[in-house]
């Protein structure tokens, strides 16, 4: 497991947790995160052995560099307290917290995240949080949610639930979605964590799912949930910075670099002034740049 408050993540996939075949290979597609679900993909019925499934899986199987996240179910369901006990446990990366409606729904969760680390010996603090934003109240208080809990690592947008709260549906467009969309970028970027658009369930449209994913990454969205395999190049490719960008970026880091050594934090390139913001998204092309392939260790483009 691999938790960095700043990593990339380009694409988070749900697996679901009564899935034995899904959970064991979760880790072959090349997935950012990796999101195991014991809320709505569970039927009541397996949502105990579910609970078990997964947690055998985190304390067995190698995942690589992939961060590692559950859904619990809802703090108003009877499975919520043994879903955090156990996954904290197991030393979950993150939870991301399903139809979140306020920031005392974030506190309920931290407050039992923290006994759990206790009880468990895990360091406190370490298990990180994301809030799944479901409803129309859940975005009219995205901006506390966000802000709600040190630990907190993002907040995602749930289409499904939250166009049904709307009483609309999706439609190709994402017109019903804007306003939501907005909302959750701004109060993500707002309280410095990622900002993660809604799944894409029209699973074999493939030119849908690109102009989608160009569209948030337009918005600034860090990347997407996504519920198949097949998805995720999809998503990662829109994510790839172009030749001329990491180039750009290159020539940016280098100006600021010569800047700092003559004692200014400002420098002109090209007659375009270089500053602190310039720099960070330099900085960004380059580490997409790097999870793409497209340069080596140093920085240096490699092409593919
Ligand atoms: C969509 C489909 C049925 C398509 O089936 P297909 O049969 O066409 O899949 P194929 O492409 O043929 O699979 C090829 C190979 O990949 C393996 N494979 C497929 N999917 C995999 C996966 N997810 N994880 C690991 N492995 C996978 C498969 O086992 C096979 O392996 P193998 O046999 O070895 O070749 C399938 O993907 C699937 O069930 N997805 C998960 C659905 C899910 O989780 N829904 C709940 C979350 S949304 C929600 O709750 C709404 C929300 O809450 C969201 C929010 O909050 O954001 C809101 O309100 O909006
Ligand atoms: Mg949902």
């Amino acid at each position: 497991m691999a938790f960095k408050k700043d990593r990339l993540r380009r694409t988070m996939m749900f697996v679901p947790g009564n899935n034995a075949g899904m959970i064991k290979d979760a880790g072959i597609y090349g997935a950012d995160s990796i999101m195991f679900d014991l809320e709505d993909s569970v039927s009541l019925a397996e949502k105990d052995s579910a609970r078990n499934l997964v947690y055998e899986a985190l304390t067995t199987v190698d995942y690589g560099d992939a961060e590692l996240v559950v859904r619990t179910n809802g703090l108003d369901t009877d499975f919520f307290e043994a879903d955090v006990k156990a996954m904290v446990k197991a030393g979950i990366d993150v939870i991301r917290i399903p139809k979140t409606e306020n920031a005392d729904m974030v506190k309920e969760m931290e407050n039992l995240v923290v006994a759990a680390e206790k009880e468990f010996g895990i360091p406190v603090g370490t298990t990180h949080l994301m809030a799944a934003i479901e409803s129309a109240e859940g975005v009219l208080n995205v901006p506390e949610i966000a802000k709600s809990s040190d630990r907190m690592i993002g907040v995602a947008l749930s289409a499904e639930d939250y166009t049904t709260d709307m009483q609309t549906h999706r439609y190709p467009n994402g017109k019903e979605l804007e306003f939501a969309r907005n909302m959750i970028i701004n109060a993500a970027r707002a309280a410095d964590i990622a900002a993660f658009d809604t799944v894409y369930t029209d699973v074999d449209n493939t030119q849908g799912l690109i102009d989608e994913t160009e569209y948030i990454h337009e918005l600034g969205y860090d990347g997407k949930s996504v519920i198949n395999p097949r998805q995720i190049p999809v998503i990662d490719k829109v994510f790839e910075p172009s030749k001329e960008a990491i180039k750009n970026a290159q020539n940016v880091i280098a100006a600021i670099e010569r800047a700092h050594q003559a004692g200014s934090g400002v420098i002109a390139m090209n007659g375009q002034m270089v500053d602190r913001p310039v720099v960070m998204r330099a900085e960004r092309v380059m580490k997409l740049a790097q999870a793409s392939g497209l340069v080596d260790k140093e920085g240096h483009y490699i092409g593919k």
